[in-house]
């Protein structure tokens, strides 16, 4: 066990007891240290079976357990802020879930204590930069054979929201995916959003906005567009479309068996992010632990946690007001001049 990195999770949800499962049973390297949550019963259910692994009720004792060298944040949006300033105090590597903190203020707050450390420790769970087909896809845009990007048509929809979920969440918490998605694709940052509401689904919740359709302007002149729908009932679907000035591409659609029979084709959909997105989540936390152990921080960092807060921000703020919202970045700490993209 010496040898392997001990990760304390914060959070033993539907995220943290993947994570923990997937730090047991799928990475290398690494072993499950300490696990935290208040609901104490979730962190045991989570942790049944495994050895040396202490639970806890407060996220801050974890941090400081036998055996914790890093730490893997999957409490809600909320909490993230507090847990990395502790992490970041104790000098210990962090991989935090998206969005890295919900509000820009708090999310400078991180940026800023990394920038007074001097030193990257933390990752962002931005996992699709770790999905095989947005992989090929940056792949191509990067190599230039369709030439300049004009365009992005993306859709994000999810069978269901858990119960707490806002009109706002749908841009903060699934469109923040898209987001960072884009400005990683595009290798631009976004500069303004307009979001306009569809007719709201009878299958959502009563007063959630749900779909919504948000639209980003990019610094040289692109669009992306997100139709977001969280209460879609028919599948999870995440898919993207870029259109350039000599060819398009798209990502996404479904790629399972299709069975043809009595004259009909047919394939499963996924119908949620663990089954859409399980590859990606392996190698993106098998990238951490393998960059930690070598003492580097690579992939989505503190920065792009931050512009996704503000530009996810400028969003929330178009969705109540029905205008057009520019986005205002703070100048970019030197620590960050090499752009993780
Ligand atoms: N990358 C992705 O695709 C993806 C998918 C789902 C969720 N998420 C993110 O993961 C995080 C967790 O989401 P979830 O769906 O697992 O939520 P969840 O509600 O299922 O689980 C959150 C858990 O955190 C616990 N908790 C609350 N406050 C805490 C604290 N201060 N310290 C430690 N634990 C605390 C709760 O008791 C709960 O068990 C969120 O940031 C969410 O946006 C990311
Ligand atoms: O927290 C989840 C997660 O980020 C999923 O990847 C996304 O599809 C959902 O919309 C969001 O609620």
């Amino acid at each position: 066990m010496g040898d392997l990195l001990g990760v304390a999770v914060l959070g033993a949800g539907h995220m943290g007891a993947d994570h923990v499962r997937r730090l047991d049973q799928v990475v290398s390297g690494a072993r499950v240290a300490a696990v935290a949550d208040p609901d104490v019963e979730r962190a045991k259910e989570a942790t049944a079976g495994l050895d040396g692994v202490t639970v806890h009720t407060e996220a801050v004792a974890a941090l400081d357990a036998p055996g914790v060298a890093a730490v893997l944040i999957a409490s809600p949006g909320p909490a993230h802020e507090e847990a990395l300033l502790a992490a970041f105090d104790r000098g210990l590597p962090v991989l935090c879930e998206k969005p890295m903190v919900p509000h820009s203020t708090g999310a400078l707050r991180v940026v800023e204590a990394e920038a007074r450390l001097g030193r990257r420790l933390a990752q962002i769970g931005f996992m699709r930069r770790y999905d095989t087909e947005y992989r090929r896809l940056k792949a191509l845009l990067d190599g230039g054979a369709l030439g300049r990007p004009l365009m992005l048509h993306c859709t994000h929809r999810n069978v269901s929201s858990p119960a707490d979920f806002t009109s706002a969440m749908l841009i903060d918490s699934s469109v923040s995916h898209e987001i960072d998605a884009a400005r990683w694709l595009l290798g631009q940052e976004l500069t303004a959003v307009t979001v306009l509401r569809p007719a709201s689904s009878a299958g959502a919740p009563e007063g959630l906005i749900d779909p919504q359709f948000v639209l980003f302007e990019t610094e040289r002149g692109a669009l992306v567009d997100v139709e977001v729908f969280v209460n879609c009932g028919f599948g999870y679907q995440v898919r993207c479309e870029a259109v350039c000035e000599a060819g398009s591409a798209r990502i996404g659609d479904e790629h399972t068996m299709v069975v043809t029979s009595g004259g009909r084709a047919t394939e499963d959909v996924a119908q949620d992010y663990l089954v859409r997105f399980a590859d990606a989540y392996d190698r993106e936390v098998q990238a951490w632990v393998d960059a930690t152990r070598r003492g580097r921080v690579t992939g989505p960092g503190a920065w792009d946690g931050y512009a996704a807060s503000v530009v996810a921000e400028a969003g929330v703020r178009a969705l109540e007001t029905g205008g057009r919202v520019a986005v205002e970045l703070a100048p970019r700490p030197d620590l960050y001049a090499e752009v993780s993209r």
